[in-house]
């Protein structure tokens, strides 16, 4: 059965849009592979807590996150 883990940030994304993933995740091994891997399609998504997500040993908050989405939306035409 395909497994798919998704872990993000606490508090980057919603409910609402955690479940869409779910959603969209699973239509897609449906689209490849067609309705009889619905069933078995297993989707998990964990949240890291913020400040506990790192690279190059930089810890990401969730505050980053806002201000990157914030600067991004400000620069968006
Ligand atoms: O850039 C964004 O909009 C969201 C970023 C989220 C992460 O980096 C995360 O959840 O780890």
């Amino acid at each position: 059965m395909p497994l798919v883990q998704v872990q993000h940030l606490a508090g980057a994304f919603t409910r609402e849009q955690q479940t869409a993933l779910i959603g969209d995740i699973t239509e897609a091994f449906v689209r490849v592979a067609g309705e009889g891997i619905r069933a078995n399609v297993l989707v998990t998504v964990s949240e890291i807590a913020s400040g506990l997500w790192a690279t190059g040993g930089q810890p990401l908050t969730i505050e980053e996150v806002e201000r990157r989405r914030a600067a991004r939306a400000a620069a968006a035409p």
